[in-house]
């Protein structure tokens, strides 16, 4: 059952596990274990259910979750160079799903190469693209769009699951500007080359855009993994309002951390719960190193500056951080048939919300803010970028920059949600999806309530900024291709192809931010390394019965969104966790 007070929790219990983070993996985590009626599972959550929450349920309005909310940690990153210095608010979802109840949804699995990368620097196979096909089966259902067009052409049915539990889906809205994309893959085959489906472990090319969304609705770790069929189950219990704090030692050697501390408000009392077997951190990429190094877990000489006992020396907890920078690129658009006005018009959304409602999530709203499409280029062979560094792609198949295409104003892709008052629009956002700049988290105070110190170190290298220019200039390739003629009447901003050299880094460095795909705070390394926070079964170095299950594992991100990859995460590490018990 879900509860909101822990006076609601059944007396007397003992917890098997107690999974830290009712996010996209804990809920994963949480849905399989209990699947043995032996295991007992406590979920504590920060926030509340989204339960009844529109705007966490109509795909298109995900665009309104950028905001402060009571339903958001709402950071602001330390002032980031990169960015000119600018201090970004910085959105994460603080409610049962996590992220996964807050995102674009975009469902995107990068190449086989991230796969194989990571089962390469663990030495684990079970990370590689051919071991985790049976998770991807087990997370993915693929679902019809609501409109039920003919989808024969649009995805390769042979790579998909049919009878997992989280849905994924085609469009079930026409964009206006579907067409004019497929015929650019046929103009400009030889750069934007058709892909059936770019999920396949080949992404290169265009294909048509897949969310996670459930006959016009949001498919969430909530939605789903916690779905009607499982949340009665007697052995999973799941606690909103909840705030970890602290995990407690509970022995030194071998060490173990099997009680958590947690208040369900900044001013409430501290309670304490122990887990019998193990204790599963899936917190996230910000507050996992935040709680690791509240508990005293990490770089001893940092922790002894707050004041915090070091308890085990891992030094790489909060380090490495890695984010893909992006960029949007509007055009103005000779045509009023866009979603701008469903941001601008609120009688028109109010119409449209009906039609939602009406006709089980039918109508535009029911499309994820994401678009038609997804691009995937790679930098040309001789690209100045790579006198700067290595290939930093997983291989030569992965992509370095990934672009969405959407009937609609940029803003929807930068978090800022009013667009021009004026004028129609389309939008080509690219993210650099191999990016070199690491940041970091630290913490701030020692006030679990309190924000850590976010650095993103987007754009602090030259790889980077050289890569994103290439970006942009592959999307204008793109723009200019003869399927727009009469379409597209010219760009928003000053960019355009004869922008020099400094200008398109101004604009960049200007106007660039980053997306929601932070990993490798806490990441995997192989067993023994020195390096790294996790093992490659992702127990935390060094400490017995205690794990990071979320993104912040992931060493590198993967050429693409990361939620797929989060999902997987779950998946694996449950049947991890099964096999030691
Ligand atoms: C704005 C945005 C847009 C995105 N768009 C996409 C997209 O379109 N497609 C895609 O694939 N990916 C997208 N992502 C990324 C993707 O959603 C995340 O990578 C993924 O959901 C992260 O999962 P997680 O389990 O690591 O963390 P989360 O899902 O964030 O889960 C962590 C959970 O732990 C809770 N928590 C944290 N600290 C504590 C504590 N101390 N005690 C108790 N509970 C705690 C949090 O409230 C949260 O519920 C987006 C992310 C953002 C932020």
């Amino acid at each position: 059952g879900i509860y909101n007070d822990v006076d609601e929790l059944p007396q007397n219990l003992n917890f098997d596990f107690i999974v830290v983070g009712g996010g996209t993996a804990g809920n994963v985590v949480a849905n399989r274990l209990t699947e043995n009626p032996s295991f007992s599972v406590l979920v504590l959550e920060a926030g509340p259910s989204p339960e009844g929450l529109l705007n966490h349920t109509v795909p298109f309005f995900s665009i309104f979750l950028r905001d402060q909310s009571p339903f958001d940690w709402n950071y602001t990153t330390v002032p980031q160079i990169g960015f000119n210095g600018r201090a970004l608010q910085y959105p994460r979802g603080r409610i049962l799903g996590g992220c996964s109840s807050m995102n674009r949804l975009a469902y995107v699995r990068g190449s086989s190469e991230d796969y194989d990368r990571y089962s390469n620097i663990t030495g684990d196979r079970g990370w590689s693209w051919n071991e985790i096909q049976p998770y991807i089966r087990k997370n993915e259902r693929w679902t019809s769009p609501t409109d039920n067009h003919d989808t024969s052409g649009q995805f390769n049915p042979a790579v998909h699951g049919f009878h997992g539990i989280n849905s994924v889906s085609l469009a079930g809205f026409p964009s206006p500007i579907q067409d004019r994309v497929i015929q650019v893959t046929k103009e400009l085959s030889g750069e934007f080359p058709f892909n059936l489906d770019y999920n396949s472990g080949f992404q290169l090319g265009v294909g048509w855009a897949q969310s996670t969304i459930n006959h016009g609705k949001r498919s969430s770790s909530f939605t789903s993994y916690l779905g009607p069929e499982f949340i009665g189950r007697p052995n999973l219990h799941v606690l909103l309002n909840s705030q970890v704090t602290r995990l407690l030692q509970t022995n030194s050697a071998p060490a173990e951390f099997l009680t958590v501390e947690f208040a369900q408000s900044s001013d409430a009392p501290r309670q304490r719960i122990t887990a019998t077997k193990e204790v599963i951190v899936s917190t996230g990429s910000l507050e996992t190193p935040k709680l690791l190094l509240n508990s005293g877990i990490g770089d001893p000489e940092q922790l002894s500056q707050f004041g915090i006992k070091p308890l085990v020396n891992i030094p790489d907890v909060g380090k490495n951080l890695s984010i893909q920078p992006m960029l949007t690129l509007s055009y103005f658009v000779n045509s009023t048939n866009t979603f701008d006005d469903i941001i601008r018009n609120l009688t028109l959304r109010s119409e449209l919300i009906r039609q939602w409602s009406e006709t089980d999530g039918g109508g535009p709203l029911g499309n994820g803010p994401y678009g038609t499409h997804q691009i995937f280029t790679r930098l040309s062979k001789n690209s100045t970028a790579f006198k700067t560094s290595p290939d930093p792609a997983a291989g030569p198949n992965t992509a370095h920059i990934q672009s969405g295409t959407q009937a609609g104003p940029n803003s929807i892709s930068n978090g800022n949600i009013s667009p021009p008052p004026e004028g129609h629009f389309m939008t080509i956002s690219l993210s650099l999806n191999t990016p070199t700049s690491r940041g970091s988290i630290q913490l701030n105070t020692t006030n679990a309530f309190d924000q850590p110190l976010i650095d993103l170190g987007c754009l602090t290298t030259d790889f980077d900024v050289l890569a994103l220019k290439e970006g942009i200039g592959n999307a204008q390739k793109f723009v200019g291709a003869r399927a727009w003629d009469g379409y597209v009447l010219g760009p928003l901003s000053n960019i355009t192809t004869s922008s020099s050299d400094a200008e398109l880094e101004a604009f960049i460095r200007a106007n660039a931010s980053p997306n929601g795909h932070i990993v490798a705070t806490a990441s995997m390394s192989p067993q023994g390394a020195q390096h790294g926070v996790v093992d490659p079964d992702l127990r935390v170095k060094g400490i017995e019965r205690l794990r990071v299950v979320d993104a912040s594992i992931l060493p590198f991100v993967p050429s693409a969104n990361t939620q797929f990859a989060v999902y997987i995460v779950g998946e694996r590490a449950a049947d991890l966790i099964k096999a030691a018990w």
